[in-house]
């Protein structure tokens, strides 16, 4: 009898011991991943650093030469690099990819929404930042303009500096999207891009410079805001429906319909429109000269596109303005759709989603009017 109590005795002690062991390796896994704050203050908003790569967290061999690797610096080192934001906002931090945007992908933004829902939909999480590279980084932003379903702040931040170039502004970037992320009044605006120290929608911002640390600018509507100082200051709100007010579910999506791009320019060979129906695409947008307008070959062939129920939206090349229904174009004649003032990629992005829902071109026109 003593001898099975002793063992009983020991069998209780060696799993509590196991179970304390694996504890504490999950703890310091999570720890390593960069996923757990490492001291919480009660008063502070919570926000979770989501990191997909990019400049941001680019290094290269000098600090002085151009030449570098996007997404090198994991999450963690990223905010180590800034230990003045833990005065704004408990902050814990997770890596969902690390590339640099040129290689953004359909799979990217699923996985980025999906989580970007999972964790507003927690109570304790007041706020997401999202580090991304700058080439694609408006795209993805209203990507999440139009598939997250939470009111609380999105800030989609980048930079156009490595994290090892003299003055890089990374750190800078990534202190004001926290502090925009961590104010009250950033709820409700839809998704915002912070980059050097203005505040910008999804919808409106664009990349205008290959190198300028002022790349992102609003060409058609201006800053939202400004951020200084870590405080924020608001000039404008966006109207355009976003977020919770949105039709779109993404929450059961494992791929997203083919749509395509097509660069429009003087002479355009019309056996483009030919390639792209062959090689399977859902959809086309049409970055046509001046407002949107096709080379007449073009135009031939987008009729016979979209009399097959492919849906072509007229987007404009120009770096801003709108895209207004029958204008030289005859819509009515082609069956066209306008983007109004999204440029190409963001008019992509929009007909990608509106493809999972139809193919009626009335109905995807009026999207583009309310998105
Ligand atoms: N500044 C940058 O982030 C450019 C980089 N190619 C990227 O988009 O990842």
């Amino acid at each position: 009898m003593r001898v099975f109590v002793y063992s009983l005795l020991l069998c209780c002690i060696s799993t509590a011991v196991l179970q304390l062991c694996s504890l504490e390796t999950v703890a310091q896994h999570k720890r390593k991943k960069g996923n757990i704050a490492q001291t919480r203050d009660n008063n502070l908003p919570n926000i979770v650093v989501l990191a997909t790569g990019g400049t941001i967290a680019g290094a290269g061999t000098s600090s002085v030469s151009a030449g570098y690797t996007s997404g090198k610096v994991p999450v963690n080192q990223l905010l180590n690099a800034v230990p003045e934001a833990k005065k704004l906002a408990n902050l814990s931090g997770e890596q969902i990819a690390s590339v640099g945007s040129q290689a953004m992908a359909d799979s990217i933004w699923l996985k980025l929404a999906k989580r970007v829902n999972q964790l507003c939909a927690r109570e304790e999480v007041d706020g997401i930042v999202i580090t991304h590279g700058t080439d694609t980084e408006s795209e993805t932003a209203y990507f999440l303009q139009l598939t997250v379903k939470s009111i609380k702040p999105v800030v989609v931040v980048g930079a156009m500096r490595s994290a090892t170039a003299i003055s890089a502004d990374g750190p800078k970037n990534l202190y004001d999207a926290i502090a925009v992320a961590a104010t009250r009044s950033s709820a409700n605006r839809g998704v915002l891009i912070a980059m050097n120290e203005q505040i910008f929608s999804a919808r409106e911002a664009t990349k205008t410079n290959t190198t300028s640390t002022a790349t992102f600018q609003s060409p058609n509507a201006g800053p939202l805001g400004v951020v200084y100082d870590g405080k924020v200051s608001w000039y404008h709100s966006i109207l355009r429906k976003h977020t919770i007010d949105t039709e779109f579910d993404i929450s059961q999506v494992t791929a997203l319909p083919k749509v395509d791009i097509l660069y429009g320019y003087a002479n355009m060979d019309a056996s483009l429109v030919d390639c792209l129906l062959s090689a399977g695409t859902k959809g086309i947008v049409i970055a046509g000269v001046g407002n949107g307008n096709l080379y007449p070959t073009v135009a031939v062939k987008v009729r016979e596109a979209t009399s097959k129920g492919i849906p072509v939206v007229r987007a404009s090349r120009t770096a801003s303005g709108r895209v207004t229904l029958q204008g030289e174009t005859d819509d009515r004649q082609l069956g066209t759709v306008v983007s109004d003032d999204l440029d190409p990629s963001k008019a992509r992005v929009l007909l990608q989603l509106a493809l999972l829902k139809t193919n009626n071109t009335a109905i995807i026109q009026d999207m583009f009017f309310r998105y």
